[in-house]
C-alpha cells in the first residue's frame, strides 16, 4: 500500500470518528475502517462515552472473518486511556487481521505504544503515525483531560487584521463572515461548556448555543463570570437566564456577591457557583478544579476581552482560536482582544504551538496551544478600575 493510499484510508477512519463530535466526553472520538482488496468494507466510531471497544463492534458489524491480507485503520491506538487495551487488542488478534495502521498513540506518555506492542506480540504487523497530527488534533479536549486530569481552557477571538474586536463605538457585529461564524458553532457543539464575562453578557445578550443547519439547536453548559452578580441586577435578565436551556446556565460568582441576587437567579432555575475570592481576582484555579470535579473536560471562553486577558495574565489559558477577517480599523481607540501586559521584548511574547490554519470564506482561523514565556509582566493599571 502506498503512503497516499494509507492516508486516504486513515481519512475515512477520521471522518468516521468525527461522527461522534461532541458526544463522547470524557472519552476520545475514535474511528476505524477495515480495508479488503483496496476497498473499505466496514467502519465504526464511538458515539457515546461508554461505547464498547469499537474494534469489537466493527468485527460484529462485519459478521464474518476478515479476508486474508486485510488492513485495519484506527485513528487511536487501543490503550488504557480509551479502555480498549484488553478488549480492543483481543478483538483484533481474534479476528485474524494481520495488519493494523494507527494514527495517534495513547495520549498518556506511560501508556503510549502499549496497545501497539500487545498487537505485535499477538503476531499482528503494526504501523503507527499515519496522519498523526490530524488524529491527535481530533481529540485535543480528551487528550488534555487524560494527560492533566483538568479541563482545557480555550478562548476564541474574532478580530480584524489589526487585532481589533470592536470599533471605538463598541460595534462588533459582524467582524468575521458567516462561514467563520458557522465554524464557531461547530466548536460550541464540541466543547462541553462555553463561558463569557458579565460585560459580554450585558452588551451582546448572546444565546451561546450551537446552531448548525439541519441539526437541532444544542446547548452545553453555559458559564457566566460575574464576581458581583451585576447581570442579576438588571431589570430584564439576559436571555440565557430565562430561555429553555436556563438550567444549563451556571453563574460563577464570588463570596462578595449579594445573597438576594443569588436567590433571584436560583428562583429562575439558573445555577450559581460561589467561589472564594482571592485578592479580588476571579479564582480560575478553583473554577478549574470545580469543573474537573463535575467532569467538565473543556471550557470555550468567548470573551470579553477582560475575562480572556485575565486568563492570559494568570497563565490559565491553554488553547486559543483566532479568526481573522480581512478588514482594518486602524484606530487606536478600537478595542483589542488581549490587553494588560507589558511586553518589552519579543522573548516575552506568548506563542501558540502545534498551530493549525484553516480558511472559512475570506477569513482565516489560526489555533494552537498557548505557550507562556518565562517572564510575563502585567500592567496592573489596565483593569484596576472596574
Ligand atoms: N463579533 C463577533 C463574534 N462575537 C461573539 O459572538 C457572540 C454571539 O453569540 P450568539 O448570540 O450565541 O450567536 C457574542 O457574545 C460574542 O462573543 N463572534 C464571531 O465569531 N465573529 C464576530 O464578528
Amino acid at each position: 500500500m502506498t503512503q497516499s493510499e494509507k492516508e486516504t484510508f486513515m481519512r475515512v477512519a477520521l471522518d468516521e470518528a468525527r461522527k461522534g463530535w461532541g458526544c463522547t466526553h470524557p472519552q476520545a472520538m475514535i474511528g476505524a475502517a477495515l480495508v479488503e482488496d483496496g476497498e473499505v468494507v466496514v467502519t465504526a466510531y464511538n458515539d457515546q462515552p461508554s461505547s464498547p471497544a469499537l474494534e469489537t463492534r466493527l468485527f460484529e458489524a462485519l459478521g464474518r472473518k476478515p479476508k486474508e491480507g486485510s488492513s485495519l485503520f484506527l485513528t487511536l491506538e487501543p490503550g488504557p486511556s480509551s479502555n480498549r487495551l484488553e478488549a480492543g487488542v483481543r478483538a483484533i488478534i481474534e479476528s485474524g487481521v494481520g495488519y493494523v495502521l494507527i494514527g495517534a498513540s495513547d495520549p498518556v506518555a506511560e501508556h503510549a505504544n502499549k496497545g501497539a506492542d500487545a498487537l505485535k506480540e499477538g503476531g499482528v504487523k503494526v504501523e503507527r503515525r499515519i496522519l498523526i497530527d490530524e488524529c491527535e488534533d481530533l481529540n485535543l479536549i480528551s487528550n488534555y483531560w487524560v494527560q492533566n486530569r483538568s479541563p482545557i481552557f480555550a478562548a476564541k477571538s474574532a478580530t480584524t487584521l489589526d487585532g481589533k474586536i470592536a470599533c471605538r463605538s463598541g460595534e462588533s457585529k459582524w467582524i468575521t463572515g458567516a462561514p467563520a461564524r458557522q465554524n464557531v458553532m461547530k466548536w460550541r457543539r464540541l466543547f462541553p461548556s462555553i463561558a463569557v464575562g458579565a460585560g459580554t453578557l450585558v452588551e451582546d445578550d448572546p444565546r451561546l448555543t450551537s446552531r448548525i443547519e439541519g441539526e437541532e439547536e444544542w446547548c452545553g453548559m453555559r458559564f457566566v463570570f460575574d464576581g458581583l452578580l451585576r447581570t442579576a441586577m438588571e431589570r430584564y435578565l439576559p436571555s440565557i437566564y430565562t430561555d429553555d436551556f436556563r438550567d444549563n446556565t451556571i453563574v460563577v460568582t464570588t463570596d462578595a456577591a449579594g445573597t438576594g441576587y443569588i436567590r433571584r437567579l436560583e428562583t429562575e432555575g439558573v445555577n450559581v457557583w460561589v467561589l472564594p475570592v482571592e485578592n479580588m481576582k476571579v479564582p480560575f484555579p478553583v473554577f478549574r478544579k470545580r469543573c474537573a470535579d463535575v467532569g467538565i473536560t473543556g471550557v470555550y471562553f468567548e470573551g470579553g476581552s477582560r475575562l480572556v486577558s485575565e486568563l492570559l495574565h494568570t497563565r490559565e489559558l491553554d488553547y486559543h482560536f483566532n479568526y481573522r477577517a480581512p478588514i482594518m480599523l486602524g484606530d487606536d481607540k478600537a478595542k483589542s482582544v488581549y490587553r494588560g501586559l507589558r511586553t518589552e521584548k519579543l522573548s516575552q511574547a506568548i506563542r501558540l504551538e502545534k498551530v493549525r490554519h484553516e480558511v472559512f470564506g475570506d477569513d482565516q482561523l489560526m489555533r494552537g496551544f498557548v505557550n507562556y514565556p518565562a517572564r510575563l509582566d502585567v500592567d496592573e493599571t489596565v483593569f484596576s478600575n472596574g
